[in-house]
């Protein structure tokens, strides 16, 4: 039986009470591995790595050696492509079709781009006159923060996970990361990954084990200086006042209700292809994934068709079939709460346009945690599957008639993270853009992204930004030095 290990110091190791918990394969049930169990002894071990090698080998390296690591461990991660490919699409059950495309792109672009940020970022000097008749000179330096710790999800295990880690290692800070419980395998292969460049122990350290019990030991650690989480928003809260206790940084994307607007002056055929992506790519478990989507009442009808046409298509099975769009959700737990808010749905009286289910499945695949590619019309506004987030492959949608009402509607949630609009109206577009409460919008278009942009969430859906010199906000601490001349 594969085992999943911690990666702490530069070494693999079991957990010192030798415990391991279960990993699942969403696409059959079947155990894929034994994960080692981590509990206060490999959260002190790790920590204390990370703290050592910051005055050690890795906190003393050269910035321009540094940034050449970073290059370094994307190419390596570039190498092992079909590896770490595997690996993300058996822990999360998601296709090769998403995975090859997006997951593990990331994966080595997450360095890349920061090692790029870090070469050109230019601070700020300022020069002004004294009381006194002469000068001063004012200028900012970076230094690392510390031990980062990072929380991350397992919605899309490796990006969003190098998405921190790139960033707080380019800025040379160390990290020690907890992967979700369910998606532990790209963690560890990183790992492989840091040995084989070299990269000096303590650097990149990783602890497996549950939320509940590894993730509040560091987050409480008292010798971890930050900590960045992606994923739920009652978590993140938790993270936010374990983090209060010595006034240490957070940083948080969060959870989503996000809207896609479609005016009657749309691109029609655009509108349906990049909001089915937002709807079920990757079985709807993406952050910036669209659970709302409102149509200017002339094209509701014809929008509602269409759309059904196009999600009816969508090919669910196995993750290494190329043909297959959509793979089962990533864990029992998930299937049942997804299908749990469909069954809500359904007594709530949505008109279910497609699925609403779990569907049937051949062979092994029928132990898989599939459910069914969901549309729903006819519910009010305050209905639990249009206000709460789902996460799964489904949405609402809902007709309007004025710019005006679907601004409010779209802004009327709790959340704050992305937005789609469609029309072929670019002063609309640009206006539009600029009432929605949304961290992110994207008009005409889904989910494309340069990475120097300004990345997250307002309201429930997170605090900070991450991307570019954003991360280098986060990712150190700033100090001004002011010299008399
Ligand atoms: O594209 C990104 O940088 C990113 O963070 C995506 C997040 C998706 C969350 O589900």
């Amino acid at each position: 039986m594969n085992k999943v290990q911690h990666y702490i110091n530069g070494q693999f190791m079991d957990s010192s009470c030798g415990e391991f918990f279960e990993n699942i394969n969403p696409m059959n049930g079947k155990i894929l591995s034994q994960v080692a169990l981590g509990r206060e002894d490999e959260v002190n071990a790790a920590v204390a790595a990370a703290k050592a090698a910051l005055t050690g080998e890795w906190g003393q390296m050269k910035l321009n050696d540094r940034i050449a690591m970073m290059y370094e461990i994307a190419n390596e991660i570039d190498r092992r492509f079909d590896d770490f490919l595997e690996a993300e699409c058996l822990d999360t059950g998601k296709p090769y079709s998403i995975a090859r495309h997006i997951d593990i792109p990331r994966g080595a672009a997450n360095f890349k781009v920061f090692a790029d940020t870090m070469k050109s970022h230019a601070e700020e000097v300022y020069k002004a006159d004294t009381p006194d008749g002469r000068n001063m000179l004012n200028y900012s330096v970076r230094k690392p923060k510390g031990v980062i710790g990072v929380i991350s999800p397992w919605n899309l295990p490796l990006l969003l996970m190098t998405w921190k880690v790139g960033p707080a290692m380019a800025c040379g800070n160390t990290v020690v990361v907890k992967p979700s419980q369910v998606t532990p395998t790209t963690t560890s292969l990183l790992g492989e990954v840091m040995s084989k460049v070299g990269v000096p122990a303590g650097a990149y350290n990783v602890v497996q084990g549950k939320g509940s019990v590894t993730g509040n030991l560091l987050t409480s650690h008292k010798d971890v200086d930050a900590i960045t989480f992606t994923g739920e928003t009652k978590t993140g809260e938790m993270i936010m006042q374990a983090c209060s206790h010595g006034v240490r940084d957070v940083s948080l994307e969060l959870g989503g209700k996000n809207p896609a607007i479609v005016f009657a002056d749309c691109d029609m055929e655009k509108a349906i292809r990049e909001t089915t992506r937002s709807c079920f790519a990757n079985s709807g478990q993406v952050c910036l994934g669209t659970e709302r989507v409102y149509v200017q009442r002339p094209i509701f009808d014809e929008f509602v068709e269409k759309l059904k046409e196009s999600a009816s298509k969508l090919k669910l099975g196995q993750h290494n079939d190329e043909s297959v769009d959509m793979g089962p959700v990533v864990s029992a737990a998930h299937r049942d709460k997804v299908l749990e808010f469909y069954d809500i749905a359904k007594k709530e009286g949505a008109n279910i346009i497609l699925g609403g289910g779990a569907p049937k499945m051949e062979g092994e695949l029928a132990n898989g945690f599939f459910v069914e590619p969901t549309i729903w019309t006819g519910l009010p506004e305050d209905a639990t599957v249009v206000k709460e987030e789902v996460f799964g492959p489904c949405c609402h949608i809902a007709p309007f008639d004025t710019e005006e009402e679907v601004i409010k509607m779209a802004n009327d949630t709790n959340y704050g993270l992305a937005s789609t609009i469609f029309t072929e109206n670019l002063d609309r577009a640009h206006r539009v853009a600029s009432e929605i409460e949304s961290g992110i919008v994207w008009i005409n278009s889904w989910f494309l992204r340069d990475l120097r942009t300004p990345f997250g969430g307002m309201k429930g859906s997170g605090i900070g930004r991450e991307g570019g010199h954003y991360s280098l906000e986060f990712y150190t601490e700033l100090k001004n030095v002011c010299i008399k001349m």
